[in-house]
């Protein structure tokens, strides 16, 4: 990737404005981004808070790398809105749940390099845990110019495609999983009679203390799990109570449906 590289983002919400965060972050000239958005005042909005630039998607489809950002749903549109506008020579690369690279080789130019990432929203911090992979006519090398890109995103993984919507309800959904279980332990702090400025403290930094110690530690959950379970103490007085809440068996049924969805979304919009 050279200095000169642009991206487009075509489609910016949530998540795509988290991409273009990072990518600011790690250090893009803002002049090297364009966004789209189809309210005006969306992209005012995004002008305003990055200094990026905004276009019309299928004069920002142009870019050298061209991220389409619109849901599932709105993603044929889009396409059948930038026919013909985005070159052959681009690298087209989708964040859209559940859809496979062959729905873009099938509406774009033939020969376009697709790759397919599944980023999460932690990637607006570089903390994101990025998926990648490819098309049929992406080049090893074209996969090498969206690591390089995701990087400054956070981490990357390559996968074949048949695992992507699996590794989708981990980490693609995975942010709302923690935020969810992070909003019942504040709820539960302030039924204990705490403040809750302080349940938010607390429960914030613990989350990001024991994340840490997950990712860097070189220990497994289970035995950072019981490091902190004292026999016959506190936690497992509390966990007790989860494994009865069955919170291990929704886990499971959790992200079997969130797999499932992935799949129903490619088949539905196919
Ligand atoms: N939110 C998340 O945590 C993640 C989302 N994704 C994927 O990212 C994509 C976007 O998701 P979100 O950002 O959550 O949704 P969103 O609804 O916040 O963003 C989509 C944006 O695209 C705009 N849009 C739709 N059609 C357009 C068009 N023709 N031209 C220009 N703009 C258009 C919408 O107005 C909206 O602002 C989805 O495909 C989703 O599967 C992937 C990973 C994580
Ligand atoms: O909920 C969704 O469909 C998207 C994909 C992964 C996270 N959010």
């Amino acid at each position: 990737m050279s200095e000169q590289t642009t991206l487009a983002v075509l489609g910016t919400g949530a998540m795509g404005e988290a991409v273009v965060a990072g990518l600011l972050a790690g250090g893009w000239a803002p002049e090297r981004i364009t966004v789209t958005a189809r309210r005006p005042e969306r992209a005012a909005e995004l002008v305003a808070r990055h200094g990026v630039r905004t276009a019309g998607n299928r004069e920002a489809a142009t870019a050298d790398v061209v991220v389409l950002g619109v849901k599932p749903g709105d993603m044929a549109a889009l396409l059948a809105e930038v026919e013909g506008a985005l070159p052959a020579t681009s690298l087209a690369v989708s964040i859209a749940a559940g859809l496979p690279t062959a729905f873009f080789e099938a509406r774009l130019a033939p020969g376009t390099p697709v790759a397919r990432v599944m980023p999460n929203t932690a990637s607006a911090v570089g903390e994101g845990m990025s998926l990648l992979c490819a098309g049929s006519a992406a080049t090893p090398a074209h996969l090498e110019l969206v690591e390089e890109l995701l990087a400054p995103l956070g981490r990357v993984a390559r996968l074949p495609e048949a695992q992507v919507d699996a590794a989708t309800a981990v980490s693609g959904s995975g942010p709302a999983y923690h935020f969810l279980v992070a909003e019942a332990m504040t709820e539960a702090a302030v039924a204990l009679g705490l403040p809750r400025v302080l349940a938010r403290e607390l429960v914030a930094q613990t989350a990001y203390g024991a994340a840490a110690l997950l990712r860097d530690s070189g220990r497994t959950a289970t035995e950072l799990r019981e490091q902190v379970t004292s026999p016959g103490g506190t936690t497992i007085a509390a966990l007790r109570e989860l494994e009865a809440a069955g919170l291990r068996t929704a886990f499971f049924a959790a992200l079997e449906a969130a797999r499932d969805r992935g799949q129903e979304m490619g088949s539905r919009y196919a």
